[in-house]
């Protein structure tokens, strides 16, 4: 992780030391600062809203706790963790087993729509002493009495924005009410917009500790943003060229729809690129296989709604591109957060359409950061990064390969032709650099697009925000109403500006204006888009 000044070791804190000999295992040295705060205030049995950018180390920050307030010789349920989606359930249940490798006695369950649930309820009968699920599955299994929650002590909400903005509000209601009121509430999230901060006081402690290790800035300093202004039409051959021309070692592109997200793993299939689709749609079975081949590197680029966008880990992913510019600014920010993970750096490059733009100001704005616009790389450009790849390799084989024999055979070929050796090695190079790339010109703008997008944007209306149409995980549709307690959605207009400032810091007033032109309708086809995601 990043060094800074006074960093704390796991050693000098009050963590067990059995959770410390796995922790340092994991190659993990000190603490990164959510750790170093959150840690000692749930120890303390204190509820807690923990914030820090993408990629900082949230899971360990609930997940040491958790694990240490389990009483081994009690094999009953005494800790949920809920997560947003499956993949992010199975995900935080692997850490949380990895830290509780040597803490014997302590069992931790993945709990998730789409898994067989009688499999599920044989394994919470053996003991389970932590659940980590997604809420519609964890209220299922209460229903069927397979989850007692007589003897929890704590839970946490994992991405705690995502999931009460998401209309997973009344299954987190019902989750809580039958829980003991002396029971620890922990959230945690990258992002903590005013009118979930305000949600979340119902449900916790007066004396709730608000932890914010966001600076200014909510996205990750340590990812380089780009973006390019294209047209509509060229959007596939710019992703294809970015992707050639920093070839990343693992991708992962974000589309609105789940349509999108199909029919772009076609389109880079058929152009060779070892690509693997995820969404919603999928079975359970296919979502792990896909997940899977992503972690193993066996394909090295995934292409997702935004069912990956939150809290995913996978190592090595350099480059983040929004195929489409997300509808949320928290979705930008999450999404780009997948990169930039653990102190490595990363790039996101996102394309922007005509007035899209406006969209990518407002997030500028909203997240204090700066989203730099680039040029497409030319076919010249992308031919001549292709060379010296081929060249470095080549150079490679001829420092660590034995050729005696090669150069043998070629010197006899040659001796027969008209050839050089140098136009020899020029036609392997051009083997294995495969097809020339197509010399098509990018332009900026199509003729209905001309003008838009100079000078700064006057802001958007993205921050009217809505779970409309959001589909959940066991695939029920979102009810927009529940969000922010069924309130007039119209009055969440314009939080935009706030959410991510700290209440008592934030001085600023916002001037109310209406969404410019071009978001105006927004409104309505957000609902189908969001059905198709
Ligand atoms: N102290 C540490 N030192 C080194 N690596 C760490 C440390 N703590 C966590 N990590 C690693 O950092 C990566 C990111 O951690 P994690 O997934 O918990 O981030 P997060 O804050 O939850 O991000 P997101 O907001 O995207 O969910 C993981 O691979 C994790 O194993
Ligand atoms: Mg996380």
């Amino acid at each position: 992780m990043s060094s800074t000044e006074n960093q704390i070791s796991y050693k000098e804190s009050a963590i067990d030391e059995r959770i410390i000999r796995a922790v340092e295992e994991m190659g993990f040295e000190n603490m990164t600062p959510i750790q170093a705060q959150a840690i000692p205030v749930m120890l303390e049995g204190r509820d807690i809203i923990g914030q820090a950018q993408t990629g900082t180390g949230k899971t360990a920050a609930f997940g040491i706790p958790v694990i240490q307030s389990i009483d081994v010789n009690n094999k009953a349920l005494q800790a949920i963790v809920l997560c947003p989606t499956r993949e992010l359930a199975i995900q935080a249940a692997e850490e949380m087993r990895r830290f509780a490798k040597y803490m014997h006695g302590v069992k931790v369950l993945p709990v998730y729509g789409g898994q067989d649930i009688s499999r599920q309820i044989r394994a919470l009968s053996g003991g389970t002493q932590i659940v980590v699920g997604t809420p519609g599955r964890v209220m299922d299994h209460m229903r069927r009495h397979t989850i007692r929650t007589g003897q929890m002590k704590i839970i946490v909400l994992d991405e705690a924005d995502e999931m009460l903005n998401m209309g997973f509000r009344e299954d987190i209601e019902t989750i809580l009410k039958d829980m003991p009121t002396e029971r620890q509430t922990a959230l945690f999230s990258a992002t903590m917009p005013k009118p979930i901060l305000d949600i979340t006081r119902e449900y916790q402690k007066a004396d709730a500790e608000y932890l914010k290790m966001t600076p200014k800035e909510v996205t990750i300093p340590l990812v380089k943003q780009a973006y390019y202004q294209i047209q509509r039409k060229d959007k596939e051959e710019v992703l294809c060229r970015l992707m050639d021309y920093y070839h990343p070692k693992r991708s992962l592109i974000f589309c609105n729809t789940k349509r999108m997200v199909d029919e772009l793993t076609e389109h880079l299939k058929d152009r060779g690129y070892q690509a693997e689709g995820l969404h919603g749609d999928l079975s359970q079975n296919q979502r792990d296989t896909v997940m899977n081949l992503f972690r193993s590197g066996r394909t090295d680029i995934l292409i997702a709604t935004d069912v990956a966008a939150r809290g995913i880990d996978v190592d090595n992913v350099e480059a983040v591109f929004n195929f489409d510019v997300p509808d949320d600014i928290e979705y930008y920010v999450h999404r780009i957060g997948r990169t930039g993970r653990a102190g490595k750096t990363g790039r996101s490059f996102t394309l922007v359409v005509g007035r899209e733009v406006f969209k990518l100001r407002e997030i500028e704005r909203i997240c204090h950061t700066t989203i730099k616009e680039k040029s497409v790389p030319s076919a010249a450009d992308i031919t001549s990064v292709k060379e010296e790849k081929v060249l470095s390799e080549v150079l490679e084989v001829m420092q660590n390969k034995k050729m005696d024999k090669t150069i043998e055979f070629l010197e006899n070929k040659l001796a027969e032709s008209d050839y050089t050796a140098l136009e020899l090695a020029a036609a392997f190079m051009k083997l294995k650099m495969g097809d020339d790339i197509k010399d098509i010109k990018i332009e900026k703008y199509g003729p209905r697009d001309r003008g838009f997008g100079k000078g700064k944007g006057k802001g958007s209306g993205l921050g009217v925000r809505g779970g409309e149409g959001r589909r959940r995980d066991d695939g029920k549709k979102y009810d927009g109403k529940r969000y922010g307690g069924g309130k007039d959605r119209s009055k969440d207009k314009g939080f935009s500006e706030k959410r991510f400032t700290d209440k008592n810091n934030d001085k600023r007033v916002r001037k109310d204006r209406e969404a410019p032109e071009i978001f105006k309708g927004r409104e309505k086809s957000k609902k189908s888009r969001r059905e198709a995601i």
